[in-house]
């Protein structure tokens, strides 16, 4: 039987310009509950900018969004997170000088007659890092200073599983990252697919995207050359579409 069931998030015909630059260009891109879509392309491809239009940053100034089949206006990170959209910026946004709770619920503590209700907070949070099997951590109590990059990755990703999300998208997630810091974040993206939620990674590592990811996403000067299940493309008919924005030879793997 087909699955009719709309993708968590459509993208269609979506364009953004900066002045003379068309950031991006009729980007038609459907990201499905429980799926990692990797979002891969060159140094200023677009990746950056489609991830910010649909967390709101960037007001789009072509084409619609559709979530759950449905058309929606992103103005404003706000709409994004009431749709449950988080961001894991490289960044990761989180404060140095806190501990694990005190960031998983920073602007959102849980208070309990005018004070905060620690307690509460500490389960909710340990809940979270065990469902997301992150046992690494110490303590909760621990400020996030003391973190391996790893760590503060599942932190971050905790956090917004905590708050219902649907959609986590993730920039450059393994980056600062060694080998085995590497798999446990990758480990934990696809235990968020698996919770089935919709995941997008950007990523320049095409190792980490054929062993994480669900679909891929090749973007080049700001349009989308291809968006294919992982199987029909290998490393090097990635690096093919990254480079050219084509591929030339009939390389691509057998579906
Ligand atoms: N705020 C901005 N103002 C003007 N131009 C911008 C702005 N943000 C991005 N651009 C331009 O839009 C294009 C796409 O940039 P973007 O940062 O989205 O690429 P990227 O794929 O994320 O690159 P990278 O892998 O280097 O991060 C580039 O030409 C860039 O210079």
């Amino acid at each position: 039987m087909l699955d009719d069931t709309p993708p968590l998030l459509s993208l269609r015909g979506v364009g953004k310009r900066f002045g003379p630059v068309q950031a991006l260009s009729d980007i038609n891109l459907d990201l499905p509950a429980g799926q990692v879509t990797a979002l891969v392309g060159d140094n200023g491809a677009g990746k950056s900018t489609l991830i910010k239009a649909i967390a709101g940053i960037h007001a789009i100034d072509g084409g619609e969004m559709l979530w759950e089949g449905n058309p929606v206006q992103i103005h404003g990170p706000r709409d994004s997170s009431h749709l449950g959209i988080e961001t894991v910026y490289q960044d990761l946004a989180l404060c140095d000088n806190l501990d694990i709770v005190q960031n998983m619920f920073l602007g959102r503590e849980a208070l309990r007659g005018g004070v905060l209700d620690e307690a509460t907070m500490e389960t909710k949070a340990n809940q979270t890092l065990s469902e997301l099997s992150v046992t690494t951590v110490k303590s909760i109590r621990q400020p996030v200073s003391s973190l391996s990059g790893g760590q503060r990755q599942a932190v971050a990703v905790a956090r917004a599983v905590m708050w219902d999300a649907k959609l986590v998208i993730m920039d450059e997630p393994t980056a600062a990252l060694g080998v085995s810091q590497t798999a446990m974040v990758l480990d934990l993206i696809t235990r968020l697919s698996a919770r089935g939620i919709a995941v997008l990674v950007v990523s320049h590592n095409l190792n980490d995207v054929f062993q994480v990811a669900d679909r891929i996403a090749v973007m080049f000067l700001g349009t989308l050359a291809r968006t294919a299940p992982i199987g029909e493309l290998t490393v090097s008919t990635a690096v093919e579409l990254i480079t050219t924005g084509n591929l030339t030879t009939s390389t691509d793997r057998e579906s």
